[in-house]
């Protein structure tokens, strides 16, 4: 909006000076000086903007010096007595930067003005007089124009905000995982480059995690398949509520979820996982009154031990691969192995 309102005020200094020099070399001196004046006040507020860089002051500094501008235009007549007519650019341009309800508020005081100026053309600042019939058409098409613009305006800021929430869902679905609302394999790896730049660039480390439900494929043809969706939601709950608020869960395809475990060294990681592990074990999942007995094997790592991201993934699918083959139920490398010990559950 700034820039909008930047683009408004350089296009009114410019036709307020062509203006003006055309009311000069008409010999119309008053009238071309108070011209330059409001060009001077909006090319001081765009001045005073691009000091301060505060959008509210100046887009209101912009809507006072225009209804200032209009309602000297409406109580001299401006030239040749048309200075009303200046009204239908600031209808539209009202509602643009200032919205339905302020738009009708500011539109409506300049009709009211417009009226008053018409009826007591005696007032001692003002200094010409309108045709009745002028008067007439004019409060008409403007009340016109004016529901037209705000009914217009109000249209397009309900569609923009259509447009941006549907951006918005899209984004979000892009991103997450549709059955267990984590981020999805997709956000995830956005994430891995973003904490690998940061780990690059400032040292900060992290280590990951990836888990996988063991005898998945079991669950299923067991209980059937709505019950397996229902392990994967459960088991998702778990993993939300058992991280830290920095940490990030996320499903990284069927039944294998990865955690992102930002400033957490390898053996944090690994008790955090090992407490998951329990979890999961001690804590049968109910469906439908039937218990559904539960384990995971993960694998650990962190960036510290790794060459990279790509490196960092695959040592981590390598330990898990470990932990499968070792029995499941499992944590590669385990405490005491990661400490120098042999390997433990
Ligand atoms: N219900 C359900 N099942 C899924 C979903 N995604 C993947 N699966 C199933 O998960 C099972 C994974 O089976 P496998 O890869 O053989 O692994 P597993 O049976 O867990 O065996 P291990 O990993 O070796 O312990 C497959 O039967 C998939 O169909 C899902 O969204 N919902």
């Amino acid at each position: 909006m700034s820039r909008f309102v930047t683009w408004l005020e350089s296009t009114g200094v410019l036709v307020l000076i062509v203006i003006g020099l055309w009311a000069v070399q008409s010999g119309d001196m008053g009238y071309g000086q108070v011209l330059f004046l409001f060009a001077g006040l909006l090319a001081a507020n765009e001045g005073a903007f691009q000091l301060s860089r505060k959008a509210i002051s100046h887009r209101n500094g912009l809507v006072v010096i225009v209804l200032l501008l209009y309602g000297f235009l409406v109580s001299t007549g401006g030239q040749s007595n048309t200075g009303p007519l200046w009204f239908y650019v600031i209808l539209p341009m009202t509602f643009f930067i200032t919205g339905l309800r302020a738009g009708a508020f500011l539109v409506g005081g300049g009709i009211l003005y417009s009226i008053l100026v018409f009826r007591f053309p005696e007032l001692p600042w003002v200094t010409t007089q309108y045709h009745p019939d002028f008067q007439l058409r004019f409060v008409a098409s403007v009340l016109f124009v004016s529901a037209f613009s705000g009914i217009l305006d109000h249209q397009r800021r309900k569609a923009r905000k259509e447009l941006f929430n549907a951006a918005r869902r899209h984004e979000y679905a892009a991103k997450t995982d549709e059955m267990t609302g984590l981020p999805n394999r997709r956000a995830m790896l956005a994430e891995l480059n973003r904490e690998w730049s940061r780990y690059h660039r400032a040292g900060h480390l992290f280590s990951i995690v990836l888990m996988d439900l063991d005898y998945f494929k079991i669950i299923n043809d067991h209980y059937g398949h709505d019950a397996g969706d229902h392990v994967l939601e459960s088991f998702s709950a778990l993993l939300k509520s058992a991280c830290r608020e920095s940490d990030l869960p996320a499903r990284w395809g069927g039944e294998e979820f990865l955690i992102l475990l930002p400033d957490t060294s390898r053996l944090d990681a690994l008790s955090l996982t090992e407490r998951i592990r329990q979890a999961t074990e001690q804590k049968p999942i109910i469906y439908e009154g039937q218990r559904i007995p539960l384990t995971l094997s993960a694998g650990v790592s962190s960036i510290t031990q790794a060459t990279g991201l790509e490196d960092l993934l695959k040592q981590v699918d390598k330990n898990l691969y470990l932990s499968k083959e070792h029995g499941r139920n499992r944590i590669t490398p385990g405490v005491k192995q990661d400490e120098g010990a042999t390997q433990a559950r």
